[in-house]
């Protein structure tokens, strides 16, 4: 197992290993496994924090070797690989750590860093010794099929990788539904295509029947595509195939259009959300212009974080007001909604406001007392902000005869995540793909894969579940936005103050055994270098 640059943590020794994991280990692809013991629950996985000078943290993922210390490892075959072996350092250098903060002073510490993505040059896989299962879960979102598309294409090219399994539905299909072979041949074109090949579900998440499944098919890589609530999940299974201590590696693969993944620099399919969202807002911006004082009203996905809105607002440049669910706002009075709409209809004609499904939430449930519900996820459903802002809108002119208007209301909210994924977007599901399966076949488990400042890095599943990427309505981007719409902002010097998003580092040094393990970190040289640093 590789180390960090420099401080070699220990590997956390969760579960000593038995006669089980060695059969796992030896075992051919489809060999089932002996059933666990009854299911004990399984205990949250142990942070691997190490700590260097000038206040660095890696914050490190669990490998397999942790608690199957005996695993063997074998030279990586893309040395040998036509295509790669020309390339210069091809393998990932062991110390690379991706820094998380990456605008830094003199005097700040170095802080948060997440290990490096890529090719290792010792794997612990045998090429006819894999087994991987795909799973996509939650809601759509384009580029997952490109994602399929490469975890198996890459694992066929480059590593000579032919078992690989499609689990159709989402979570539940693990102990519901068939599994569907996955083949270079069968995958080929499927990146043309939205949606996901596979199927997709919410809810069914039972952790002891999927690591089950798991067992009894002798899967030893799974790749598990979706949200922030795919990626608990993920969690969850990872920490129960290592209780039960098998040699299967447990990869996310981070999905949203919302891009409300914490820690991450974008989720895929993101832009091409953005991108297909500038049809509807060109078209309600034709309509409104058209009209007398015309409306055109665009609702846009965004459950918790406005990241859709805020971008298509600011890439259109047709839009007067756009509203999320991080920024309150109010209809009523001075400074509200209804009075910037009069005047802005007043001053150009028309205008067009973008608004998040998630933003003014609060708002209709008082005004109509909705009871909360909830989706097979646990995600709160939504209320129709398009339609209660149209029916609010068209109230309050009404009441003013010699103000007519058109309002055109636009929902196209299923039609931004069903598009295949653009150019962009599939070359970045490329790269995540092989950046996973590279982290999988070199041992590591527990993590997902994503870029952090442009870098692909394997970030351990609590950094991405632990909170919500949001808009921070106090950064400058935010600002921008208000800017060039000259929307009001709706909020008070209070709702400011409270509005900033709250950084925390680790704090080292931890209590060895509590739930971390680290080993002090080396001293400074006062060159900057640090002993064992080469
Ligand atoms: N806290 C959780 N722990 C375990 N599984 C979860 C959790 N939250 C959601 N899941 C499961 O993850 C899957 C997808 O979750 P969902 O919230 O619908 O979409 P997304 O992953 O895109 O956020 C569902 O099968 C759901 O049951
Ligand atoms: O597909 P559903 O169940 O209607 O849910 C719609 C939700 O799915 C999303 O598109 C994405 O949500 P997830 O990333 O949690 O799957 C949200 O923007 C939207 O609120
Ligand atoms: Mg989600």
């Amino acid at each position: 197992m590789e180390t960090a640059t420099v401080v070699v943590a220990p590997a956390p020794v969760a579960i000593a290993p038995t006669p089980q994991h060695k059969l796992m280990e030896l075992k051919s692809s489809f060999a089932p496994a002996a059933k666990p013991s009854p299911a004990r629950k399984a205990k949250p996985a142990k942070k691997k924090l190490a700590g260097g000078c000038g206040g660095y943290v890696l914050e490190d993922v669990p490998h397999l070797t942790d608690y199957l210390p005996e695993l063997k490892s074998y030279p990586n075959p893309l040395q040998d690989h036509p295509a790669y072996s020309v390339v210069k350092q091809y393998f990932v250098n062991p110390d690379d750590t991706v820094t998380k903060k990456i605008v830094v002073h003199k005097s700040s510490a170095r802080g948060t860093h997440f290990r490096r993505a890529g090719p290792r040059q010792r794997v612990y896989f045998q090429p006819g010794e894999v087994t991987a299962a795909i799973v996509t879960c939650g809601g759509l979102c384009p580029g997952l099929n490109t994602v399929i598309r490469e975890l198996v294409c890459g694992l066929h090219d480059m590593y000579g990788v032919t078992s690989v399994y499609g689990i159709e539905g989402g979570y539940k299909g693990f102990y519901a539904r068939n599994t569907v072979e996955l083949t270079p041949r069968s995958v080929n074109d499927i990146h043309k295509r939205g949606g996901t090949v596979l199927g997709t579900s919410r809810g069914g998440q039972d952790t002891a029947k999927i690591v089950d499944s798991i067992q009894d098919r002798g899967i030893s890589q799974v790749y598990i595509i979706g949200g922030d609530g795919t990626q608990k999940g993920a969690a969850s299974i990872h920490e129960e195939v290592q209780r039960r201590g098998l040699k299967c590696a447990v990869v996310g693969v981070p999905k949203t259009i919302d891009n409300d993944i914490a820690v991450i620099d974008k989720s895929f399919g993101f832009d091409t959300a953005v991108e297909e969202a500038q049809r509807a807002i060109n078209a309600a911006h034709v309509e409104a212009e058209s009209a007398e004082n015309g409306i055109g009203l665009v609702k846009l996905m965004g459950r918790n974080s406005g990241f859709i809105a805020m971008y298509a607002t600011l890439a259109s440049r047709d839009v007067d007001c756009c509203l999320i669910p991080e920024s309150p706002f109010y209809l009523e009075g001075k400074g509200g909604l209804l009075e910037f709409v009069e005047k802005r209809l007043r001053d150009n004609g028309h205008m067009v406001i973008v608004v998040a499904e998630g933003a003014g939430q609060d708002l209709i449930a008082k005004s109509m007392n909705f009871a909360d519900t909830h989706d097979a996820s646990g995600n709160k459903v939504l209320l129709d902000i398009g339609l209660w802002l149209s029916s609010k809108i068209k109230e309050h002119f009404k009441k003013k005869p010699n103000f007519p208007i058109t309002l055109k209301y636009i929902d196209p909210t299923y039609m931004i995540r069903a598009v295949p994924s653009n150019a962009s977007d599939n070359v970045y599901c490329t790269l995540l793909a092989h950046s996973a399966l590279h982290g999988a076949m070199a041992g590591y488990t527990g993590f997902t894969v994503a870029p952090v400042n442009g870098r692909h890095a394997y970030i351990p599943f609590y950094r991405i579940t632990e909170k919500q990427n949001k808009v921070v309505i106090t950064d400058r981007m935010w600002a921008r936005v208000l800017c060039s719409t000259n929307q009001p902002c709706f909020l008070t010097h209070e709702d400011v103050e409270g509005a900033g998003q709250d950084e925390e580092e680790p704090h080292l040094p931890l209590v060895e055994g509590e739930n971390a393990l680290v080993k002090s970190p080396p001293m400074c040289n006062g060159n900057g270098l640090c002993s064992g640093a080469a």
